[in-house]
């Protein structure tokens, strides 16, 4: 039986044209507690679905008088509530893709696996309201669909992205609609324009949402370890293996796992991605055995793929896979209407962490920002705030816009940003170089110095997903330095680790 909180009584349309196969998912389903209803054409399935409404609809993509995505095309025009999952064949990744896009919640490859049927079903039941009428023609407003899917803490998720310009408004638009179906997705913008924070949003918003959500960052993972670290490892499968440890993978079953900065992947690890992204299925280093994995897919890149793929750095059949659906998010110069609503969220936050009022920005400093370009966008702007608190002593801001100021501070390991933001060396080998403008001079140094490795710290931490000594590794200090600066500046980060990437 399956093991999600699912209608058990849920009803279900079953389209295929042979009669085996058709009794095969009529069976299985059956079997699962559901009411089945079977269809072997376009036209008898249409025929039923204008008698009575469903809960999830499972069709066949060829069928002998048109396809799977006719029935999908349909549902959609009339905006029905059925989840739809379609069966392509084998090796069809255009078809898969297309059902996608045509709005199916999710579709299986043949032959079908029959522990994979059940999870799929069971996935797209959950959520579905069994207590909408049954009458013929009942079309609720797309607002309550969304409505209805939507998690409580989706939208809490959906709240922390400020901005209210027409942009963030079609974006937010955009996540709540993508964020119902199965389908990959994949965020585009540059460099700290909130593309995590419109991740965690598809994924808050999902069915999905009391599942994991494990956000990795390919760049940050040294090439060697990728695949441990993707689809884990057998003890003894490489030295310093210990014991089995599971990769991220499994640990985002039944939940979404984010890749950002996707374009970084090697290509040999782009093929295995592709790989385990088509079978669902993952094989551990030195494990024998394939393990399924029921995971959602959401990546993030600052890099234009499509020219990656020009350039054979990035294979074109893992973006077909991955931008499906895709999500954009434009650079902050191109919506500057957002600044106030950005800064008060930016500021408020700023304030919780350290404890103190939220400050104000003088109308004269917020005229300032509207003049500056901001090439490191939102990431920019908050460490601008940062500063702007920390040389402050009163509750209204000026801003510190002196050029290195306003420079963005990266920790970026590869050259790609290297066009939009200049790189502030952090090694400890590194010449000393002023973080902020030498004009003014802090009224309280410790406060400002504090404030500065924090931000440091924070940030690092972010990119290194909280891996303690990959952090300290990057900024040139030891563990025990860092657990150290963490405990004096109160950074407590979720599900911290302290294991060394090959440990
Ligand atoms: N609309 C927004 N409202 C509030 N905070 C935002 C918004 N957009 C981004 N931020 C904040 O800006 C910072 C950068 O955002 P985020 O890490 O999501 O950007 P990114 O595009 O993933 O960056 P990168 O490309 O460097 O990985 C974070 O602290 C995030 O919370």
């Amino acid at each position: 039986m399956a093991n999600h909180p699912v209608l058990s009584d849920a009803r279900i349309l079953v389209i295929d044209d042979e009669p085996d196969l058709r009794t095969l998912y009529e069976l299985t389903l059956l079997r699962e507690g559901y009411r089945v209803e079977t269809a072997g054409t376009v036209q008898d399935a249409k025929d039923q679905l204008a008698q009575q409404r469903f809960d999830a609809v499972i069709t066949d993509m060829r069928l002998p008088d048109g396809l799977g995505t006719d029935i999908l095309g349909q549902l959609r025009a009339e905006q029905r509530t059925e989840r739809c999952i379609v069966i392509t064949a084998y090796g069809s990744a255009e078809n898969a893709v297309e059902s996608l896009k045509a709005g199916a919640f999710d579709y299986l490859t043949k032959p079908v696996d029959l522990k994979q049927f059940r999870s799929a079903v069971a996935n797209a039941l959950r959520g579905v309201s069994s207590n909408a009428p049954a009458a013929t023609g009942t079309k609720p407003t797309a607002t309550k669909t969304a409505n209805a899917a939507m998690h409580p803490s989706g939208l809490a998720v959906l709240d922390r992205l400020a901005g209210s310009s027409a942009t963030m408004q079609s974006v937010k638009e955009r996540i709540v609609k993508v964020a119902r179906s199965m389908a990959p997705v994949l965020v585009r913008g540059e460099s700290g324009t909130g593309k995590e924070l419109v991740a965690n949003a598809v994924h808050a918003n999902s069915h999905r949402a009391t599942g994991p959500w494990v956000a990795v960052n390919c760049s940050a993972i040294p090439e060697n370890l990728m695949e441990a670290e993707f689809f884990g490892a057998r003890k003894g499968a490489y030295t310093g293996a210990m014991q089995d440890r599971s990769g991220f993978f499994q640990a985002a079953h039944g939940g979404t796992l984010f890749l950002d900065e996707i374009g970084d992947l090697p290509l040999a690890m782009q093929s295995k991605l592709l790989r385990a992204i088509q079978e669902r299925n993952v094989r551990p280093l030195g494990s024998h055995q394939e393990e399924a994995v029921d995971v959602r897919i959401v990546s993030a890149t600052h890099k234009d793929l499509s020219a990656e793929v020009q350039a054979g750095r990035f294979r074109q059949d893992l973006y077909y896979r991955l931008n499906v659906i895709d999500i954009y998010i434009p650079p902050l110069r191109e919506r500057c209407e957002d600044l106030p609503a950005l800064c008060d969220a930016l500021l408020s936050r700023i304030a919780q962490e350290s404890g103190s009022a939220v400050a104000q920005l003088s109308p004269y400093a917020m005229s300032q920002l509207t003049q500056l370009s901001l090439p490191g966008n939102v990431r920019e702007l908050e460490n601008l705030l940062h500063r702007a608190v920390a040389l402050s002593d009163g509750a209204v801001l000026e801003l510190d816009t002196h050029p290195l100021a306003t420079s963005p501070a990266p920790l970026r390991t590869d050259n790609a940003g290297a066009t939009e933001t200049a790189p502030l060396p952090l090694q400890a080998n590194a010449p000393p170089t002023p973080v902020t403008a030498p004009i003014e001079i802090p009224v309280d140094l410790q406060r400002y110095l504090d404030l500065q490795e924090r931000d440091i710290l924070v940030r690092t931490l972010q990119e290194t997903r909280y891996n303690r000594t990959v952090a300290a590794q990057r900024l040139g200090i030891s563990l025990r330095q860092i657990r150290y600066r963490m405990a004096r500046l109160q950074i407590d980060v979720p599900h911290a680790s302290d294991e060394a990437p090959d440990a």
